[in-house]
């Protein structure tokens, strides 16, 4: 039923589109020359986990093809998401000196992709960037699509730019290396892309639900992250900035970025976050729709996805407080994603505070 491609395509309109590459970062030199970077300078991000394992294959295989990498290790973590951290980037990177042909390399998950493509949108008025995912969540949802950015004290995001890579180089071999709780994590955004827009790679997920909360099944997760990958790229190709469908993407964010920074950034994952995020959309979503929507089964789904810490301890009215941020707002009113039935989503500002109350106590029990 799902089959594993080399690649996926990113197809923007007028002729921007790029490609997701599945293969070794071996073969990052060679993709660079393929998308028509110029080989001189380049600057590699990535964290300290992810560069203890990549960082010295990534330079060497740089180096021999004729590159001049500098490498920048951030700390790992939400944390690094911020204005402190991005101005030591910009720090080291132009002290160091770059034109506007000089590729910015995340090498990491979503802080360093989203902090290093927010550097790179930035510095000279942009430079090119090149996505190299290492966590589940970079593979399949924030490696593509262009949305960079930090973090603020008032909510997650706040501060940021589209700006679309140039073409992303996955090595699915990464994965090998990726904590346990950062794996079960992520398959919340697979989980989030099957329910908004593929029925069908719902029921794989449900099949093969203990394998791929594992993730130790390599046939199994080679098919799940391109097709869950797809997902998105579809939905980013046909609403690039967000103006319209692209929304989706959200469902389940405007409960979790709001437990993100209630809770202190880094304290819950983003991936444990949207998993309490989706539960209560799910719940708004049956109330509205009882007959359509397949509670049970999206539900057993999600709770499958293990909390480290527990979600009830958040004060509600804090929780409802952070919402008035969230970037979907019109005005004073706060738009949730829901579901019509499991692979179709749509944009709504139309709750009242009790049923976000009913929903939150709902997706708060265990
Ligand atoms: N831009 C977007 O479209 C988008 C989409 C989804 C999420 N995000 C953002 O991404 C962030 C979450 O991403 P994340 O979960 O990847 O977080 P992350 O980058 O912090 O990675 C999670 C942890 O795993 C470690 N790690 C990553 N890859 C590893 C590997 N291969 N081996 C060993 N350790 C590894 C990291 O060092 C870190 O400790 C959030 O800030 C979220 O808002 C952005
Ligand atoms: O790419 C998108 O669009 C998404 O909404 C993907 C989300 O998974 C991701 O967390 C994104 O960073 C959220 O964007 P934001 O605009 O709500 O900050
Ligand atoms: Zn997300």
């Amino acid at each position: 039923m799902i089959d594993t491609p080399s690649s996926v395509s990113v197809p923007l309109k007028r002729g921007r589109d790029y490609a997701i590459r599945y293969t070794s970062l071996r073969d990052l030199p060679g993709i660079l020359h393929d998308v028509g970077l110029r080989t001189g300078k380049c600057v590699v991000v990535t964290d300290e986990n992810v560069g203890a394992q990549y960082r010295s294959p990534v330079r060497t295989a740089l180096s021999s093809a004729g590159w001049i990498p500098h490498v920048i290790t951030v700390p790992p973590g939400e944390k690094s998401k911020s204005a402190d951290q991005l101005q030591v980037l910009y720090d080291d990177i132009l002290e160091w000196g770059i034109d506007r042909d000089t590729p910015v390399i995340a090498l990491g998950g979503g802080v360093v992709g989203d902090l290093a493509g927010y550097a790179a949108a930035t510095l000279l008025r942009g430079v090119p960037v090149v996505q190299c995912p290492t966590s589940l969540i970079a593979h399949v949802d924030s490696a593509l699509g262009g949305k960079t950015g930090i973090n603020h004290a008032t909510g997650k995001n706040l501060i940021g730019a589209f700006h679309q890579p140039n073409v992303v180089v996955a090595d699915l071999d990464t994965l090998g290396t990726l904590p346990q709780r950062e794996w079960t994590s992520g398959m919340a955004e697979v989980i989030k892309h099957a329910v908004i827009a593929d029925a069908d790679l719902f029921s794989f997920i449900e099949e093969h639900l203990v394998d791929v909360m594992t993730g130790r099944r390599r046939d199994l997760i080679h098919k799940m992250i391109p097709r869950a990958a797809k997902v998105k790229a579809e939905i980013v190709a046909e609403d690039e900035k967000e103006s319209g469908r692209r929304a989706i993407l959200n469902f389940g964010h405007t409960f979790a970025h709001a437990i993100e920074s209630v809770a202190g950034y880094g304290t819950f994952t983003h991936g444990e976050a949207v998993a309490i995020g989706m539960r209560a959309a799910l719940f708004l979503s049956a109330q509205r729709n009882t007959q359509a929507i397949p509670r049970e089964n999206i539900d057993y789904v999600l709770r499958a996805i293990p909390q480290q810490h527990d979600p009830s301890e958040l004060d509600w009215q804090d929780v409802r407080r952070a919402m008035q941020s969230d970037k979907k707002n019109k005005g004073d009113v706060v738009r949730f994603v829901l579901l019509d039935r499991l692979g179709q989503a749509y944009v709504t500002g139309d709750i009242s505070d009790a049923a976000l109350r009913q929903a939150w106590d709902f997706a708060t029990r265990p």
